[in-house]
């Protein structure tokens, strides 16, 4: 009997050894290497197991109705210090959760690079935004921007974006049931591969969207390249895309070659001509990652933003009853002549413009992104050790209990007589990576919820439908339901 008490002792002993030294190893690995007075400036936290660090808080965490209990368990743990460490997507990170340190973050391009995990390159491309800085950046940036952003580019998207929504209602009202959710992606994807290839046919489209699908599936996936598994199926989805968008650029530097000064038809040209002031050329991959990544950003975002705004509107008969009726005084008091929406009208709806904002808040579509220091930086009190990753929040920035009360209910009338302070809101992120998008998103957003609001209703087939939130937060059964028209087109 002693005996065995004696062994159960030893075993004991053992198994909290063994987890001390587990515990540590990411210490070892990471921490001890540093300088002791970095060391010693660290933020609190916890570099979790070997090779997994914290992945598995974080993904029970967003696996489950309740993600805020991830950054709740460090809060609980460490008080509410704004920054933590911890080992996170295979690298040791400092998650940074505070406006203040998220907007210092993202405004400082002496000190941080954007710092994707290495699945997201593989994914993206190596040569997309995600992995080009300082020149190069700035000069793909400036080639792609200005044409989806501003005024002039608005305004010749506009009628475009009309005619597919107006379309795209009319549609779904005809058929018996449809994933509300996976439509609208399928609209907003139709409008960016306008801008990008307008000149290909619907059947390049159609075959790009099916793997983007899958491809977005493993941009927050564990990165395990296994026949089965999620990243596995993006790979193959992005090896896919990438052989019929060469396919595309192959045919069209050809077209122009043998035509040098046939006009431009869409941003793909514009690609294919463009030269920097040394006269460097952009080469096939080039062409191909930024595409890629353009097309991934630039649908699914708005196509996941419009499908809330819409139901969260649904869900609150009196919102939807007070946007409606500014959409109808918007339509009364249209100058006779005038055929369809306006920019300026869009501007001045003042209800819709404060749904839409407050939709950006409660999804945050970009829960966080991520940077690398380039050297030691001191932020809001702590150090970010060069080499790190920093992990913008911007999920706990816009649920901040102190700029936003009750932050998980979804309320438009907060935005009245109200405007963040700058840090407090960054739908689309801050500094030099700003969403080049913005503007397009939402204007989408709107010429939607207009046709939408005036002429039809959702109805869910499950309305208690469980919430997903990997990789992007959607109703597990994408919205299944009916759009029924209640009244004739205005
Ligand atoms: C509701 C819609 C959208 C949201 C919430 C959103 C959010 C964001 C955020 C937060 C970033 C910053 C990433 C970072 O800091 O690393 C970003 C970057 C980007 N977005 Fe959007 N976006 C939306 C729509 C769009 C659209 C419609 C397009 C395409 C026209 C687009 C294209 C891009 C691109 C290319 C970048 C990378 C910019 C760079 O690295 O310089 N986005 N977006």
């Amino acid at each position: 009997m002693r005996m065995e008490i004696v062994l159960g002792c030893i075993v004991c002993v053992c198994v909290c050894v063994m987890k001390w030294v587990v515990k540590n190893v990411n210490w070892w690995l990471y921490e001890k290497k540093l300088r002791i007075d970095i060391r010693h400036q660290l933020p609190p936290g916890d570099l979790g197991w070997p090779f997994f660090g914290n992945m598995f808080s974080f993904l029970r965490a967003f696996k489950s109705p309740n993600p805020e209990s991830f950054l709740a368990n460090f809060v609980n743990r460490f008080g509410r210090t704004g920054l933590y460490k911890a080992h996170m997507f295979g690298n040791p990170s400092i998650i940074v959760t505070s406006p203040e340190a998220c907007r210092k973050v993202l405004t400082d391009d002496d000190a941080f690079q954007p710092g994707w995990p290495a699945s997201t390159l593989n994914l993206m491309g190596r040569k997309s935004f995600v992995n080009i800085f300082d020149k190069d950046h700035k000069w793909q940036r400036k080639l792609t921007a200005a044409p989806v952003n501003g005024f002039e580019a608005l305004t010749m998207y506009m009628k475009y974006i009309e005619e597919n929504v107006i379309a795209a209602l009319d549609r779904w009202a005809g058929m018996a049931r449809i994933e509300f959710l996976t439509e609208l992606r399928r609209l907003t994807f139709k409008i960016i591969m306008h801008i990008f290839l307008s000149s290909e046919g619907d059947s390049v489209g159609e075959a790009l969207e099916k793997d983007y699908t899958l491809l977005n599936y493993g941009v927050r996936a564990m990165a395990i390249n296994v026949p089965g598994f999620t990243y596995y199926n993006a790979l193959k989805a992005r090896k896919d895309l990438v052989a019929v968008l060469q396919r595309v650029v192959t045919r069209r530097r050809a077209e122009r070659g043998e035509n040098p000064t046939c006009p431009k038809k869409d941003m793909m040209d514009n690609l294919l001509d463009a030269a920097d002031e040394n006269g460097r050329r952009l080469d096939d991959e080039e062409i191909i990652d930024i595409l890629v990544m353009y097309l991934n950003a630039g649908h699914e975002s708005s196509g996941h933003t419009t499908m809330w705004a819409a139901l969260f509107l649904q869900q609150n008969p009196h919102m939807f009853e007070k946007a409606k009726a500014e959409q109808e005084e918007t339509v009364r008091n249209r100058p006779a002549g005038q055929k369809g929406l306006s920019l300026k009208e869009i501007r001045k709806m003042d209800y819709l413009n404060k749904v839409i904002d407050e939709t950006l808040r409660v999804v945050t579509f970009s829960l966080v992104v991520f940077r690398e220091a380039k050297k030691d930086v001191y932020v809001c009190g702590y150090t970010i050790p060069k080499g790190w990753k920093a992990l913008v929040w911007f999920r706990s920035v816009h649920y901040d209990p102190e700029t936003w009360a009750d932050p998980k209910k979804f309320d438009p009338s907060r935005w009245d007589n109200f405007t963040p302070k700058a840090g407090n809101f960054m739908p689309f992120g801050s500094g030099s990576r700003l969403c080049p998008g913005n503007d397009l998103a939402k204007l989408e957003i709107a010429i939607f919820l207009h046709y939408f609001l005036l002429n039809y209703e959702l109805e869910r087939e499950n309305p208690a439908s469980p919430v997903m939130y990997l990789p992007h937060t959607r109703p597990k059964d994408n919205c299944l339901g009916r759009i029924r028209r209640v009244s004739p087109h205005t």
